[in-house]
């Protein structure tokens, strides 16, 4: 194998043994030490400072009087990226055991990690999309509960529950952050900032590189479409990294490898959603960990789950419509778990029904061409959307739908062009809507394509062929009633990549800092700044 071996625990303190043929150096820890000299000259230039001495003209200068340790030299900002996902089947039933189908979706988040010079000692969170701008001193930090030898995990650890001391341990830091917001606002934030902060101290050291992290998402928070478990994978990834728990990702990483990668990314994610949510199945940072689309099923909560990455997942013409109803995952994971406890038998049948049109789904998936216009591919887009209005009735005998989400279905049977079910925790949040083969735009509303036909340029109209007319405009009455009464339509395509990295923050010879981050407006603002995040070469990705 080629690249790094790392040994060491969660504490930074690996060992780097070189095993391959020519002994090459691993993606990050390559690009690191290739980036820390001109980084070095770069921030000694910015401060009107002297380029710094290296260790080797030190070495060569016979007259150096120079006592002083040679430090460790800053890393580049860097910037790692996660996305959404939506869910095709199963929610809630994952959470109790059963099978779900979730896919990944265009919109993302982005961690940037801007290294501060190590006599800072300080670690900051400008998470700007919820209003946090919080630093801790390093020192102050709970570091002899977390690493205490009985609580202690290695970074290649399963941890499947969080531990309640150090949740206590933790709290006198937590409580510190916004402490005046209205309670709602500071539930959010507290949320994010304790995510972190778990998996800092789990993941870092006293000695952790002073650093700021900051986040901007084009995912809306808490409408259903994975925010928190994309912020998580991007915490633990990036905490990963700076620790040297991760190799790559690199495009010639060995399939096994880069497997690995992402099973301890996806592990540590999983703590973060175990903060923020209490009670996760894992499948949504599954899917954002690994992209594409995924069939998940966790029956033992103590051994990893079973994950079956789809990559071909087909290109379905589907709506994304937010209620903008507000909801907490938290909330509707509760509200399930107690309605099971009452009455377990029936809902024990009703969690067994979704798993069944989870497998019915997931064979349709599997055996038919979509992208032929045959009389097959109509018959399963049928079958999906059968599973899915089932599938949404399923979830609204369990109590998770909302009068917004129930309007919203009754709206798209009306228009009669297609089939909708909840997405995601419901009580409010995002729908997704199949349309049915005879409302299937055609050329010139590729958009509704959920594939990379969404993204191509469609033809100019005079050179299309003409759409059903009822159809079509069934689906545009459709379109500005939903308008008109308060609901939002998302552009997304279903199904690429997962984490990846930006290292360093560089896009187009432009380095991204803070300030343009940070202040980068709306969705387009964001995607514009770092080059799409799944599209350009600059970005990572590991590629099992
Ligand atoms: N842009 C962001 N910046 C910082 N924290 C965020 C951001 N987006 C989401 N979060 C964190 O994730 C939490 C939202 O999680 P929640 O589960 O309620 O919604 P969701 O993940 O969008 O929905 P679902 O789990 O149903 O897919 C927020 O409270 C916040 O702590
Ligand atoms: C409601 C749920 O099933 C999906 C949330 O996106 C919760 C989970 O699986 O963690």
């Amino acid at each position: 194998m080629n690249g790094t071996h790392r040994d060491g625990d969660a504490n930074g303190a690996v060992k780097h043994t070189t095993n391959g043929v020519n002994g090459k150096m691993g993606g990050l820890s390559e690009l690191s030490l290739r980036t820390q000299s001109t980084d070095r000259r770069r921030e000694a230039s910015s401060n009107g400072l002297r380029t710094p001495t290296t260790p080797d003209s030190r070495r060569s200068s016979p007259n150096s009087t120079h006592s002083r340790k040679y430090s460790n030299p800053l890393a580049p900002p860097f910037i790692v990226s996660a996305p959404g996902k939506t869910i095709v089947c199963g929610e809630h039933a994952a959470v109790h055991g059963k099978a779900a189908i979730a896919a990944a979706i265009s919109l993302r988040s982005f961690l940037l990690c801007t290294t501060l010079s190590k006599s800072k000692r300080i670690v900051t969170l400008k998470f700007s999309d919820i209003g946090l701008d919080h630093t801790w001193d390093i020192h102050d930090l709970p570091w002899s509960t977390f690493q205490h030898p009985t609580r202690k995990r290695k970074y290649y650890d399963l941890v499947t529950s969080l531990d309640k001391d150090l949740v206590d341990a933790m709290q006198p830091h937590i409580a510190t952050v916004s402490p005046d917001s209205e309670p709602q606002a500071r539930k959010i934030l507290q949320a994010a900032a304790s995510c972190f902060l778990y998996l800092f101290l789990s993941l870092g050291s006293e000695s952790s590189p002073p650093c700021v992290y900051s986040m901007r998402s084009t995912i809306p928070i808490g409408q259903g479409l994975g925010s928190s478990a994309s912020v998580s994978v991007c915490l633990a990834t990036a905490l990963l990294l700076q620790c040297r728990a991760l190799s790559g990702p690199h495009p010639d990483q060995q399939s096994k490898e880069a497997e690995e990668q992402l099973e301890r990314i996806n592990r540590w994610a999983f703590v973060g959603e175990l903060v923020i949510h209490g009670n996760p199945s894992g499948v949504d940072n599954t899917v954002a960990t690994n992209g594409h689309a995924v069939l998940f099923q966790r029956k033992d909560y103590t051994k990893p789950p079973s994950v079956n990455i789809l990559r071909d997942f087909p290109e379905l013409p589907l709506l994304l419509i937010d209620t903008r109803q507000p909801k907490s995952t938290q909330v509707e994971v509760a509200k399930v778990g107690a309605l099971k406890k009452k009455h377990p038998e029936v809902v024990e049948r009703i969690l067994d029904s979704i798993d069944a049109i989870v497998r019915s789904v997931f064979n349709i998936i599997e055996t038919t061409d979509f992208e032929s216009s045959s009389m097959e591919a109509d018959a399963a887009i049928t079958h999906l959307g059968e599973m899915m209005t089932i599938n949404h009735g399923l979830l609204t005998s369990l109590g998770v739908s909302h009068p917004r989400l129930e309007r919203l279905r009754y709206l798209v049977d009306q228009a009669g062009v297609g089939w909708t079910k909840l997405t995601g925790a419901g009580g409010g949040g995002c729908a997704i809507s199949l349309l049915k083969p005879q409302a299937r735009p055609t050329l010139d509303t590729d958009e509704y394509l959920n594939g990379e036909a969404a993204t191509a340029s469609a033809p100019s109209s005079s050179s299309q062929a003409q759409p059903n007319g009822s159809s079509l405009t069934a689906l545009q009455k459709l379109e500005q009633q939903l308008e008109d009464e308060g609901f939002d339509r998302y552009a997304t395509t279903l199904g690429g990549d997962g984490v990846g990295v930006l290292y360093p923050a560089i896009i187009n010879d432009e380095e991204i800092d803070q300030e343009m981050f940070l202040t980068a407006e709306g969705r387009e603002g964001i995607h514009d700044l770092v080059g799409g995040g799944s599209q350009g070469g600059a970005w990572k990705y590991w590629r099992p």
